[in-house]
């Protein structure tokens, strides 16, 4: 555990957090911000500012090469290895592209992080069901990703990532192929899980989106914090 007696309300903790890429490429300097448990909040800044890297971090998918990264309490440079599949239990991703396995069903892409875990048949089962209900598609889980439009398999990538019910949620542009009304319903549909209590963090483009939710913004240029970041750790503790 880091130091600081904030720990236990700190989902998320970056302290001067750098990253560079082998090959010398500097993706991210000095970045510090926390988000709180319960906490949502939108990641923006243009391409290549190193939206994606800070996501990769909190998943470690990378690791960053200076400062300190504590997700859900954990110092993320002391997870070893083996132990990281662990901490990824506790963090649903979703990306643009959704990565959904084409050749497999509905159900059974959503289900895919429960049969990892080892759950039985039966709580497999009422689990994919009741994500299928949550993303408004219940009744679909026979079907293949091919045969749903653009938003359905978007929702499709959702449901796959809270059916495990992972304490936080990260999204990486989850709403870049949608349109603005899709957006929308994408985005209330993580202000549902985070009325429930899940944390969630959104990376994205959409400066239109974002001013349209009442949520703090961290905002990246180049690889830093900059102006009015609201997710500031002074802010996020005392305000
Ligand atoms: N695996 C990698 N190897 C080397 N450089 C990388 C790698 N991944 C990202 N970068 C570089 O790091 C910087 C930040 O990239 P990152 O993908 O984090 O930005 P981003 O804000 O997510 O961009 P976009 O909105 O286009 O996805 C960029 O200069 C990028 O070229």
């Amino acid at each position: 555990m880091m130091g600081g007696i904030n720990n236990w309300v700190t989902m998320i903790r970056f302290e001067q957090v750098s990253k560079i890429y082998p090959g010398g490429q500097k993706a991210l300097t000095d970045v510090s911000f926390h988000l709180k448990r319960g906490e949502m909040a939108f990641l923006t800044g243009h391409s290549g500012a190193g939206k994606s890297t800070l996501l990769k971090l909190i998943s470690v998918i990378e690791r960053a090469n200076g400062g300190r990264v504590a997700i859900n309490g954990h110092d993320i440079a002391k997870v070893r290895p083996k132990d990281v599949p662990y901490l990824r239990r506790d963090i649903g991703m979703i990306f643009q592209n959704h990565h959904l396995l084409m050749d497999r069903s509905v159900f059974d892409n959503i289900a895919l992080p429960l049969v990892i875990e080892g759950f039985a048949l039966h709580e497999i089962k009422k689990r994919v069901l009741a994500a299928l209900d949550m993303v408004g598609l219940y009744g679909k889980e026979r079907h293949y990703p091919i045969m749903l439009s653009g938003g359905e398999q978007q929702r499709v990538g959702i449901a796959r990532a809270i059916v495990n019910k992972p304490p936080l949620l990260l999204a990486d542009e989850p709403t870049g192929n949608l349109d603005p009304k899709l957006s929308m319903d994408i985005l209330r549909l993580f202000e549902t899980f985070n009325d429930s209590g899940t944390t969630v963090l959104i990376a994205t483009h959409d400066l239109g989106l974002i001013a349209r939710m009442k949520y703090r913004t961290l905002t990246l240029k180049q690889g830093r914090v900059i102006g009015g970041d609201e997710l500031a750790p002074s802010q996020v503790f005392h305000g």
